[in-house]
């Protein structure tokens, strides 16, 4: 796992979860209400149809939420909306509704589709649904309802009108809401790595790392930990200036990433101190990598202008098995640093 990583957040996920959730919510309960009522009012009606296919739509899309509460599956159940709604207004222009009326209708599932498919899938949709309006309208002898060509074009061409500004509101809609979410994630991503090495930092260690340890252990453990610094860092600053110093700190980074598995994170957590995770480790695996980038550091040329320099540093493992355990693990890491510091450095303990 390279530290922060690109994808969308959970924070905008749950919003536009919400949103189509409310949506479906409110065809469900509201549309199907108002559907009872007029087939209620239309029980007696000449043909039987109308009040047919108000009971029935208004009982599908009880149905169709009573599943969704049942088994949470949004998505599914958004699909299911659409295709009833599609089917309930062909089947309204095909009957006519009372005195005629089914067309007014029509007006605001264009909206609705918008609302549980997203942009692409609802032009699509309206496409198909305007595409299946015209051949009715138009070619009269397939429904059971007249309606005049005027009548029929003018609500033609309103339709269009409505599908179109529902696509431009929504594709921009859609369009604001990615824009913020790279923007929200772009200030995440800043906080949680630090800005000379382009590591992860301790922030993101507390404000990502820890949850995920505890929320996806099977990701994770048994998890090793090298915790490295760097020998002697005041001696090169002092000889070399901060600027050198700096140098080293970013060889060092990229020296991390070219000995580290994609899963891997590798933190900076002090000045010259390094923290590096590496899930599904054990402590002699870990003893390993660290042995190796150790044996790096030697053959290294970390400053430019003085590539004779040798820069080393002492390295200490530890391994936990849960996240309860990780703040020890990282106490005993750093323990086994300083044992390496004291035993004379440019060692692994
Ligand atoms: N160039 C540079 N120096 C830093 C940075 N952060 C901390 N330092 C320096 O790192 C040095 C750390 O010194 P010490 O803690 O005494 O450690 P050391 O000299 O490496 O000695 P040992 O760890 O015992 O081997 C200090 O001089 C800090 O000023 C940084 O971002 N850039």
């Amino acid at each position: 796992m390279q530290a922060p990583t690109k994808h969308y957040t959970k924070q905008a996920q749950n919003i536009d979860a919400r949103r189509r959730h409310y949506i479906l919510a409110f065809v469900s309960y509201i549309t199907s209400a108002i559907m009872f009522v007029y087939g209620v009012k239309n029980i007696n009606a000449e043909q039987i149809l109308l009040p047919v296919i108000l009971f029935g739509t208004g009982l599908a899309f009880l149905l169709n939420i009573l599943l969704f509460h049942l088994s949470r599956n949004l998505e599914r159940a958004c699909i299911a909306e659409a295709v009833l709604v599609g089917s309930f207004v062909l089947s309204l222009v095909y009957q006519g509704g009372f005195n005629n009326t089914a067309l007014y209708w029509v007006f605001p599932f264009p909206a609705i589709l918008f609302g549980l498919l997203g942009v692409r899938n609802a032009l699509l949709s309206n496409a198909l649904m305007l595409v299946a309006l015209c051949i009715m309208l138009f070619m009269p002898e397939l429904i059971l309802a007249q309606y005049k060509d005027a009548e029929a074009s003018r609500f033609i061409a309103s339709l269009l009108i409505v599908i179109a500004v529902c696509w431009i509101n929504e594709h921009y809609r859609e369009r604001s809401h990615q824009a913020m979410d790279l923007l929200q994630q772009s200030k995440e991503i800043q906080a949680n790595t630090d800005s000379l090495t382009g590591l992860a930092n301790r922030r993101f260690i507390d404000s990502s790392l820890l949850p995920s340890l505890a929320q996806q252990p099977s990701q994770f453990f048994p998890l090793a930990l090298i915790m490295c610094d760097i020998d002697h860092f005041k001696q090169l600053n002092d000889r070399f200036g901060h600027d050198a110093g700096d140098e080293v700190l970013k060889v060092v980074a990229t020296l991390f990433h070219s000995n580290l598995r994609q899963n891997d994170i590798a933190s900076r957590t002090g000045g010259e101190e390094f923290l590096l995770i590496l899930p599904h480790t054990s402590r002699v695996d870990a003893f390993l990598v660290a042995e190796k980038i150790r044996r790096q550091f030697e053959h290294s040329r970390m400053l430019a202008n003085n590539p004779e320099y040798k820069v080393s540093a002492s390295f200490g493992v530890a391994v936990c098995d849960s996240a309860d355990s990780f703040q020890d693990a990282v106490k005993l890491a750093d323990q086994q640093m300083y044992l390496s510091k004291r035993n004379g450095r440019n060692q692994v303990n």
